[in-house]
């Protein structure tokens, strides 16, 4: 169902408010599911508050404890992997087998942060005469994690897992489009042995976010989301001098070049631009094809893609499930007129579609669109569509389309596929972004760091760096002889 503030007036509920009589077993059926009711000031503060006791008792216990509670809370996850799907597939519009692919991530996130976990060291320091000082790895104490629709499950948990292996307790709010499945792994936290508290999610919309983002009491903020709010973020936790983490929107080059192995190319290019119905951060949108392989590529990226079955999210053949919104489809078939208007050509899809079952009419579902004739200066080229549209361009030498590759205010991914090992590290190496996949797209296993460059947002998610967002240093210094008589000598 959708999100609608007016409908239902705030009530106490600091953890979110789903019903309590809901079995996620028994949800089939892609209707209302539960009330959930923005939080306000009251609830925001009660669940600083509890996220504050629970944190001073979670960050006195050793790492390995940390680690065992978590693990639990891996098993759970992976026990009711398709359940959790299930409802992930409501909650979202993503096809089931990719819904199944997040919470298998999910799970294999809190694995390897409870794996972590135990390691959390400083170091010792020799200082002349004996004295010596050492360094504590410490937490941060309330962190506040506020998510995205695109990936409502796997957000949550890339956000907490690294928070409380090291020590931290987390608020979370999760996007109003979204708002189920945090709540399900705040249930899982629980049942696996976490102080209660630890992990609260509150539920709104910006107004409850902006509560968070100005709370005193929260020591970072962790964002996944557009650009305009993440500036917001910044500007609020600057106030406070919160720690932000931004994981923000893209616009990012996939760079074919044509001595690429073809199939790979197309494959890739799929991946790409196509996963959860294109509303992915780092999708390679802008596809950069050399002159001589355009012909052919266009011919097998359009053929694939009208192979793509649209439809019911819940069946496994599905590949394409539903946008997120009306306003969302109705945004994105915007930005495919615009695109018609300023030159572009659709070689297929880019209108909305009605699935035959008549239980799916009225979703807000589109064909997959590949454009042609597109330019660097176009609308679609440009901005981040958050939707199934790939703009198509060609491009002649390596040294020209890494000029326009980089000519974004976005950095957040970036692709290239040739079986010239040299060029492609060089092409890695000059491409201004977080990450670059060469010869695939869209893989992020939880060891490999994931964020952007320029706009797109600092700080990392996922490897090992992630501990140092979520954690502080303290030096100790340690005198072994006498204090210099300096003052009086
Ligand atoms: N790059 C990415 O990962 C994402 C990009 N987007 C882009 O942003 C567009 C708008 O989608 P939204 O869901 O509205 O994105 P958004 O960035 O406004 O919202 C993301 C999260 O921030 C919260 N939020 C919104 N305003 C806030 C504020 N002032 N203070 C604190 N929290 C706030 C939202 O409730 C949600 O939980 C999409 O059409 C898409 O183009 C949306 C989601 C993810
Ligand atoms: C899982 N992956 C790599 C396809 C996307 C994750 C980033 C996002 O939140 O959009």
């Amino acid at each position: 169902s959708e999100y609608s503030p007016q409908r239902s007036p705030p009530r106490h509920n600091p953890r979110g408010g789903a019903n309590p009589d809901r079995k996620i077993a028994s949800v089939t059926q892609p209707t209302q599911l539960c009330d959930m009711f923005p939080c306000g000031k009251e609830e925001v503060d009660q669940a600083i508050q509890s996220a504050h006791t629970a944190y001073l008792k979670w960050s006195k216990m050793a790492g390995m404890e940390r680690a065992r509670v978590m693990l639990e809370a891996a098993r759970i996850i992976r026990e009711r992997r398709d359940n959790i799907a299930k409802l992930e597939v409501i909650n979202n519009g993503k096809s089931i087998t990719e819904a199944r692919v997040d919470i298998d991530v999910s799970w294999q996130t809190l694995e390897y942060y409870a794996g972590i976990a135990g390691t959390l060291a400083g170091e010792h320091i020799q200082l002349p005469g004996g004295s010596f000082a050492y360094t504590r790895r410490e937490a941060l104490g309330v962190c506040v994690g506020i998510g995205a629709w695109n990936y409502p499950f796997q957000i949550a948990c890339w956000k907490s897992a690294p928070a409380l292996a090291c020590g931290n307790a987390m608020v979370f709010k999760p996007s109003p489009f979204t708002a189920v499945t945090a709540v399900i792994l705040a249930e899982i936290y629980k049942e696996a042995g976490v102080p209660d508290g630890l992990f609260n999610v509150v539920q709104g919309g910006a107004e409850t976010g902006t509560l968070l983002c100005n709370h005193p009491g929260v020591a970072k903020v962790s964002f996944t989301g557009s650009v305009p709010t993440g500036k917001k973020i910044m500007e609020m936790s600057a106030k406070t001098v919160k720690q932000v983490t931004l994981e923000l929107g893209g616009k990012s080059p996939l760079i074919i070049f044509k001595d690429c192995e073809l199939e790979n190319a197309v494959r890739g290019a799929l991946m790409a631009n196509f996963l959860t119905q294109g509303e992915v951060c780092c999708n390679g949108t802008r596809v950069y094809v050399q002159r001589e392989i355009m012909p052919v590529f266009l011919e097998e990226v359009v053929k694939r893609t009208k192979a793509i079955r649209i439809g019911d999210p819940l069946l496994e053949n599905t590949r394409m499930g539903a946008l997120i919104t009306r306003q969302h489809l109705d945004k994105v078939l915007g930005f495919v007129s615009q695109a018609k208007k300023e030159g572009a050509m659709v070689l297929c899809g880019g209108e909305a579609f009605t699935p035959i079952e008549p239980k799916l009419k009225g979703g807000y579902y589109m064909s997959p669109c590949v454009l042609d004739n597109c330019t660097d200066d176009m609308t679609c080229v440009k901005e981040e569509i958050f939707g199934p549209v790939m703009s198509v361009m060609p491009f002649d030498t390596e040294e020209e389309v890494l000029k326009r590759a980089n000519n974004t205010t976005f950095g957040l991914a970036s692709g290239v596929f040739t079986r010239d090992i040299s060029r492609a590290h060089r092409v890695a190496e000059n491409l201004q972004a977080g990450t670059c996949f060469i010869n695939n797209y869209n893989i992020s296993p939880v060891e490999v760091p994931f964020g952007g460059y320029k706009q797109s947002g600092f700080g990392r998610e996922n490897g090992q760096v992630t501990i140092e967002y979520y954690s502080q240093l303290k030096t100790v210094v340690v005198e072994m002889g006498d204090v210099d008589d300096y003052f009086n000598c």
